[in-house]
């Protein structure tokens, strides 16, 4: 058994449904462990496109990294996703943020196809907000608590980040 927390993001389509269909998919087969609720984020990096829903979930169940990244890929196959741009507009977008073993170990790799923890959560406004909301004890390896790297990013980044359910 492990945990993982991964993220979730679209920014094509019905964002909320799509999302919400992702997270309900993990509560169906009894691996949902926590989730926060959903966020509006402007897109990160390069690629000009519509703002992202973000979300993180936490689950915990009988697969290794590359099986949660199997399941992830799994997820965004079921929504529509094909292959596209790097860092560009998609249905949805399902990241493996971090694995840990159940005595508490974090996995770390290094290898291309599944690297943990995921290289760029520690810069993500988009990742660090909901991830702190879904669990306040939260530490990224490497890192330190994720509480503190939210104290540590741009407040305008953080600003950013709105709850979407407050909005509708
Ligand atoms: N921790 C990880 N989570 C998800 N994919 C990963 C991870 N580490 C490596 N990968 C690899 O990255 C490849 C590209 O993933 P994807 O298309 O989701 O990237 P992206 O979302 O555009 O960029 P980013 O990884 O910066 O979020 C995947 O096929 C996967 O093998
Ligand atoms: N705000 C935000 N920006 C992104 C996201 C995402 O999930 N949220 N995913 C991306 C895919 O690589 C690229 N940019």
């Amino acid at each position: 058994m492990s945990r993982a927390v991964l993220s979730l993001g679209a920014n094509l389509g019905d964002r909320a449904g799509t999302l919400r269909a992702a997270v309900t998919a993990l509560k169906d087969e009894g691996v949902l462990v926590a989730r926060s609720t959903l966020y509006e984020t402007p897109p990160w990096g390069p690629v000009e496109q519509p703002p992202y829903l973000n979300a993180i979930v936490v689950v915990r169940g009988d697969r290794d990294a590359r099986g949660w990244l199997q399941r992830a890929h799994e997820l965004e196959q079921a929504a529509g996703r094909t292959r596209e741009v790097r860092w560009g507009a998609r249905t949805l977008d399902v990241d493996v943020v971090t694995v840990t073993a159940d005595d508490g170990t974090p996995v770390l790799s290094d290898d291309p196809e599944i690297t943990l923890p995921h290289p760029r959560a520690h810069e993500r406004a988009f990742v660090l907000v909901p991830w702190s909301i879904a669990d306040p004890t939260a530490v990224l390896a490497g890192h330190g608590k994720v509480a503190d790297l939210v104290a540590a990013l741009d407040p305008a980044d953080v600003a950013a980040v709105v709850r979407w359910d407050h909005l509708h």
